[in-house]
């Protein structure tokens, strides 16, 4: 990437744990992030997210491979001479500081003038929203004023580039959601890259420019938060974002069959005679015949109203388990249908997603 704000190439790292194995955290990453760019590591927990992170702010030593921030090999520096700042989850105020006093801390200890401190605390108060909250003390703010002033003090030494760990991760949903669009906001506006974490897939989907997925030290895939969703490149990809339906089968022209008989119509092209899963999201699922549309028999198991859908549970004839959501503006379409009965889900194969292999 010409742009790169960061880089890191072939990053890896072995840990041994307590009881003597060895366990690598990092598998060979290769990543690039862009500038102004806002990417997001997506995994399950001990996947190496934090492990990553860490790398790249110093305080994990690679035992392989280099880190290169702004076009400079990062790999002998120390972290306090990267130009990086990190916010974590636990915003680890000092609560014996005031707010002022916290956001300015970094900017005291390299001695900077009393009227430039005063100055860039109040313009990082600012960007966060939180303008004119100097003199209060950490334990006089709700949790999310918290998080802003851990944001500003990360803010104040201009960094080029923010690693935020779990940032939002103790808040509660609807402050949460509020967050996430500010600080995607905040990233635009200030032109900084973003890396941050998070094992919550919505949060991903909903801030990120692009999406890395991990698994075990590996990445998965990196792309936009639509390609991950829409053309997940593998399996574990498209069961860990969003809700999904995988037919592992063998294709032949149009069609998957799985083991058990069932049958997927797609409008792939390049799937002939090989072994491939189709995915289809329970979004695309409908309840109403549309001429030319394949359907699946399905007995249905359980129909849970979440407010904007209802989440339909069943199991085809063969016992294999799917799901549907129905938007509650089509409710309609669901009609008297309950627990037990059989139903009909219908499907456009333009919508079902082809993955090479089969389920790991
Ligand atoms: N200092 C350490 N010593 C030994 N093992 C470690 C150490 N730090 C991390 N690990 C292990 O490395 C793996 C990756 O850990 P890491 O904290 O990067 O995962 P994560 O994806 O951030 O997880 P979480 O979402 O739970 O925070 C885990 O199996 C963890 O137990």
């Amino acid at each position: 990437m010409r742009n790169s704000m960061v880089r890191l190439e072939g990053a890896t790292k072995v840990f041994s744990t307590p009881e003597g194995e060895s366990l690598k955290a990092l598998d060979g990453i290769d990543i690039d992030v862009g500038r102004n760019e806002f990417i997001t590591l997506l995994g399950p927990s001990g996947c190496g997210k934090t492990t990553l992170l860490q790398a790249v702010s110093g305080f994990v030593e690679l035992d392989s491979g280099r880190v290169i921030i702004d076009g400079q090999e990062m790999n002998d520096r120390p972290p306090y001479r990267r130009p990086v700042n990190t916010v974590f989850q636990n915003y680890a105020l000092f609560p014996h500081m005031s707010v002022g006093e916290n956001v300015g801390y970094s900017l005291e200890v390299a001695r900077v003038s009393k009227a430039e401190r005063t100055e860039r605390v109040a313009s990082a108060l600012r960007m966060v929203g939180l303008e004119g909250m100097e003199n209060r003390r950490p334990r006089q703010l709700s949790g999310g004023q918290q998080q802003r002033v851990a944001l500003a003090r990360a803010l104040i030494a201009r960094p080029k580039l923010l690693l935020l760990d779990e940032p939002l991760s103790a808040l509660d949903k609807n402050l949460r959601e509020t967050m996430q669009l500010e600080l995607k906001t905040l990233q635009h506006e200030l032109g900084i890259s973003f890396v941050f974490v998070t094992h919550d897939q919505q949060e991903a989907l909903t801030m990120s420019d692009r999406i890395a997925v991990l698994s075990n030290g590996r990445i998965q895939q990196v792309d936009t938060p639509r390609a991950i969703y829409d053309h997940p490149a593998n399996t574990f990809v498209a069961s860990f974002i969003g809700a999904s339906n995988l037919f592992e089968g063998q294709a032949n022209g149009d069609v998957v069959t799985t083991a058990e008989g069932t049958t997927i119509r797609h409008a792939s092209e390049g799937a002939k005679n090989s072994r491939v899963t189709a995915l289809i999201r329970p979004e695309h699922f409908f309840l109403d015949a549309t001429e030319g549309c394949p359907a699946v028999d399905v007995v249905v198991e359980q129909i849970v109203f979440v407010g904007s859908s209802f989440e339909l549970f069943g199991r085809t004839e063969q016992g294999r388990r799917l799901s549907a959501h129905v938007p509650a503006a089509r409710r309609a379409t669901i009609g008297a249908l309950q627990q037990g009965q059989k139903s009909r889900w219908y499907y456009d194969p333009s919508a079902v997603h082809l993955i090479q292999g089969e389920v790991a």
